[in-house]
């Protein structure tokens, strides 16, 4: 697959669409040629727009290109990449779903929608088979696909290969990092030398769209799994990286040996896509691992690291936030789409 598709950024002056312009240069299927930003943005050109964040230089491919507004008459692409607010992306999705764009998104406006596929595509890819039923619903050319939350994304991962063991409830306390709340999201006075026991909506979201993410899609419709989730949600003060704490409970009651092998024999085949990571879940031995410093960056952002495991069951899992996260698994189920001639 040698061709060229034409890829915009919704947000890309934000913590997430950075992610997005670092995830999508130099790759091999898909080309920025727009970049979509508020107003305060438009205009500019994207290196001075954009108050770069990342531990690497602006790429060359987007310093000098002007920020458009978000509008689906200025933006040249075939599929756009979405990281705007989400009550905000709730009506400019829809516009350029409905003008013929593909839309990958990573804002929550539609996750939950009936008719919306919520993708991971390690964990749920059949489910892409909902985009004829949004387009038949809605009259539209073009479609949104979106991805989970950032917590919920670096969690269902390690679900679903203990889904075979009879997965009956979930408990799960995270601890994430402040990257998740956007550059001006926590200031510095709110997290040094401090935990914030709360993150608005974050429990609820963790505690639905696993089932979705989980649940069966019969080529109409998907039903939810049936899964007792619990969350508890702090902000803690780490810049990328979310952990999370976490507790199974399965019918077949599996000794930690046996979940430790179902981590590692969970291998999907994605047929090799550029993101694809080549471990989606890494197994560590150490006694003190994960940690988001040091395992942040496995898979190039792309792998979860989980280690751990105990009798209960109990196990950590740790994952990069703006990657795993947000952007790169935008990426990664364009990239699903694309080998499935949607794009
Ligand atoms: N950070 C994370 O870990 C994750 C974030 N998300 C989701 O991704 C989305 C983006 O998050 P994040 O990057 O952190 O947010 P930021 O606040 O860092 O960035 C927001 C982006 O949206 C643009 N924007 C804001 N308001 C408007 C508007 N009214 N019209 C047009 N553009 C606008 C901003 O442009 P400008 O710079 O011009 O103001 C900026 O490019 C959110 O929906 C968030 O919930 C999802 C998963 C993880
Ligand atoms: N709320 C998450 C990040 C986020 O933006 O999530 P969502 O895409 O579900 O709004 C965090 O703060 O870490």
């Amino acid at each position: 697959m040698s061709e060229s598709i034409k890829a915009g950024v919704l947000g890309a002056t934000g913590a997430v669409g950075q992610r997005f312009i670092q995830a999508l240069e130099n790759h091999p299927w898909f080309e920025v040629t727009s970049l979509a930003a508020s107003e305060r943005s438009a205009g500019k050109t994207y290196g001075k727009a954009a108050n770069w964040r990342l531990e690497s230089n602006i790429p060359d491919n987007v310093r000098d290109m002007e920020v458009v507004p978000v509008d689906p008459k200025k933006v040249d692409a075939d599929v756009v990449f979405s990281a705007l607010p989400s009550d905000y992306a709730k009506t400019v999705e829809a516009e350029f779903a409905k003008e013929g764009f593909a839309v990958a998104s990573n804002a929550s406006a539609f996750r939950t929608a009936e008719d919306v596929p919520l993708v991971v595509p390690e964990v749920n890819a059949d489910h892409l088979g909902l985009i004829d039923v949004q387009q038949d619903n809605r009259g539209w050319d073009g479609y949104i696909v979106t991805n989970p939350n950032c917590s919920t994304i670096i969690m269902v991962p390690t679900l679903k290969p203990l889904m075979q063991f009879g997965l009956e409830a979930v408990q799960v306390a995270t601890m994430q990092a402040v990257s998740g709340a956007g550059y001006n999201g926590v200031s510095s006075m709110a997290i040094l030398d401090n935990i914030v026991p709360y993150i608005g909506g974050e429990e609820e979201k963790m505690e639905t769209e696993p089932l979705k993410l989980l649940g069966e899609f019969d080529g109409s419709e998907i039903t939810f799994a049936d899964i007792d989730i619990s969350a508890s949600c702090n902000r803690v003060p780490v810049m990328d990286g979310h952990t999370e704490s976490i507790w199974a409970k399965m019918a077949d009651k599996p000794s930690p040996e046996q979940v430790k092998e179902a981590f590692l024999n969970f291998k999907p085949d994605l047929g090799d896509l550029p993101t694809e990571p080549e471990e989606v879940i890494i197994v560590r031995e150490e006694a003190d691992r994960p940690q988001p410093r040091l395992d942040r960056n496995m898979g190039n952002g792309m792998s979860v690291s989980v280690g751990r495991i105990r009798e209960g069951i109990r196990y950590t899992a740790m994952g990069h936030n703006t990657i795993r996260g947000a952007a790169g698994a935008s990426v990664l189920n364009a990239e699903l789409l694309h080998k499935m001639g949607k794009l």
